[in-house]
């Protein structure tokens, strides 16, 4: 594993985990990644740019060509955005956490997500554990608020559900624990835009 680059956090803070594909990154992914800081009150959020979800058959892009592009689509001063699974060696989130709490024993880390990864999070490996692990924040997507609130995981951690005007709470919440955010929306896609590229003459 090379560390090196990797970002920095002081002992406490809260950071938000943006993992993703990335493929490419838009104007949705800033648009959540500003509205978490502000609702759930993070001092940092990284992304996390994926070697590959390990649900989607089709392979992305060149990770370095990913990590350039996210790099010039959010410029943030408490927003980094990184390769860490990639130098782990990773593409399985449970795992990620597990080494990222090793590495930074007393920073306080939160997993964000749009509603559209919480309706399928009961597929992920090891999907318990990540709830055992940290804080889940989940922000509207169009489409999918319905399906993220009725869906397996939501139904099973129902107990664990933090409300919206709680969410400041969040990185200092004990797991499991879960808030879903109803924030303005994003219609950006990663799949819109290769769709686009693919159409254009
Ligand atoms: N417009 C958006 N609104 C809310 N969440 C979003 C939005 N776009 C992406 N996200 C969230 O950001 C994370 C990374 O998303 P990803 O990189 O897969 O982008 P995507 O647009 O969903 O890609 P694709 O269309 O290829 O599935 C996921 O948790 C996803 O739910
Ligand atoms: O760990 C898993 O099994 C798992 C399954 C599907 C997705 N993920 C993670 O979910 C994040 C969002 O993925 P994506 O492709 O929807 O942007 C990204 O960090 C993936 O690695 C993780």
């Amino acid at each position: 594993m090379d560390r090196s680059g990797w970002p920095i956090a002081r002992a406490g803070q809260v950071v938000g985990l943006l993992g993703g594909s990335f493929d490419p990154a838009h104007e949705g992914h800033a648009h959540i990644t500003r509205e978490a800081l502000k609702r759930f009150g993070l001092d940092q959020v990284w992304w996390l740019v994926s070697p590959g979800n390990p649900l989607k058959k089709r392979g992305p892009a060149p990770l370095d060509q990913r990590v350039t592009l996210a790099q010039s689509v959010i410029q943030h001063p408490r927003v980094r955005v990184t390769g860490i699974e990639a130098d782990l060696g990773t593409r399985y989130t449970a795992k990620t956490l597990t080494a990222l709490q090793a590495n930074y024993p007393q920073v306080n880390f939160v997993w964000l997500m749009g509603a559209d990864n919480l309706a399928q999070l009961h597929r992920w490996q090891d999907w318990h554990s990540i709830m055992a692990t940290v804080p889940v924040g989940v922000l509207a997507r169009p489409g999918d608020r319905i399906s993220a609130r009725t869906g397996m995981a939501a139904r099973v951690y129902r107990g664990a559900k933090i409300s919206g005007r709680q969410a400041l709470k969040l990185g200092h919440a004990a797991t499991p624990a879960w808030c879903f955010v109803n924030v303005p929306m994003s219609s950006a896609s990663s799949t819109a835009i290769r769709e686009q590229q693919r159409t254009k003459p």
